[in-house]
């Protein structure tokens, strides 16, 4: 599945956050948006998943027209791991996963065999068939994040946007959690803070700066010391880590 989002415009009051940015996922791609706080890259992707309106500009996965078209049409092709997922009614995180079906449904249709079964394998490969029976506001904060990722893939999606999905989590989950997107295989459009992640799972990336696209590449090519400080006010020096043989970054103040 392909997302095209072209000459997206968002304005709070007289403040533009975003300035005619354009955003292209092909098919099967895993796109990365990087850039500091407050850059926009939040904005930009609640405006391309629909919970907010931008001014304008259009959104379009394949030829779905988003912005035109219903919730649960824009759900049944498009799932987001967001930044923050508190909530306060509990559920076990079984419960939680299988809310990932609902855009599948009819309304107050029960759950099937079938929705168990993708459930179940939504946990395995998030590895929580464990927790499965836990209430979710038990959960740590890094366990949250990988419930909200098993909903997620339960709900089936061609392209998954996600808002720094590795928040929370330690460094080994960071690996798993972004491994584990990678090989659905579908299309994602992920905004991410660490640069040696970006390097290691993005096809491309978008480089945002003052809402507006800053850079935009394959990482090794837009990735150099000198956007790195352009962009994020740092010093930077990049090199080859020796451990990954990818591309490193070392920065100071
Ligand atoms: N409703 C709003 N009213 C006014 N300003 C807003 C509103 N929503 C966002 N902003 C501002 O727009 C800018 C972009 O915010 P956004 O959350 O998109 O940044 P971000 O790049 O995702 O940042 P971070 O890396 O910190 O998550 C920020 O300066 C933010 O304060």
């Amino acid at each position: 599945m392909e997302l095209t989002a072209e000459k997206i415009e968002v304005k709070r009051g007289k403040k533009e956050i975003i300035k005619n940015i354009s955003v292209f996922v092909k098919d099967k791609q895993f796109v990365g948006l990087i850039g500091p706080n407050g850059c926009g890259k939040s904005t930009l992707l609640k405006s391309i998943y629909k919970s907010l309106i931008p001014q304008s500009g259009s959104v379009f996965l394949d030829d779905l027209d988003v912005l035109k078209s219903s919730e649960k049409k824009v759900s049944q092709r498009l799932g987001v791991v967001g930044q923050f997922n508190e909530m306060n009614f509990d559920l076990t995180v079984e419960q939680m996963v299988l809310l990932g079906r609902t855009p599948h449904k009819k309304l107050l249709e029960p759950d099937k065999q079938d929705d168990y079964q993708i459930v179940e394998e939504a946990l395995r490969r998030t590895q929580l068939l464990e927790y499965r029976r836990r209430s979710y506001l038990s959960l740590s904060g890094g366990e949250k994040q990988r419930v909200i990722l098993a909903r997620t893939i339960a709900q089936e999606p061609q392209l998954m946007v996600l808002d720094e999905p590795t928040n929370h989590l330690d460094i080994r989950h960071q690996f798993e959690i972004l491994s584990c997107v990678k090989q659905l295989g579908i299309s994602v459009l992920a905004a991410l803070h660490d640069l040696e992640l970006a390097v290691a799972y993005c096809d491309y990336v978008y480089a945002i700066k003052d809402g507006e696209v800053y850079a935009h590449g394959k990482p090794e090519e837009v990735l150099t010391s000198e956007l790195i400080e352009d962009l994020y006010q740092i010093r930077c020096q990049t090199y080859v880590n020796p451990v990954t043989h990818r591309l490193g970054f070392a920065y100071e103040l």
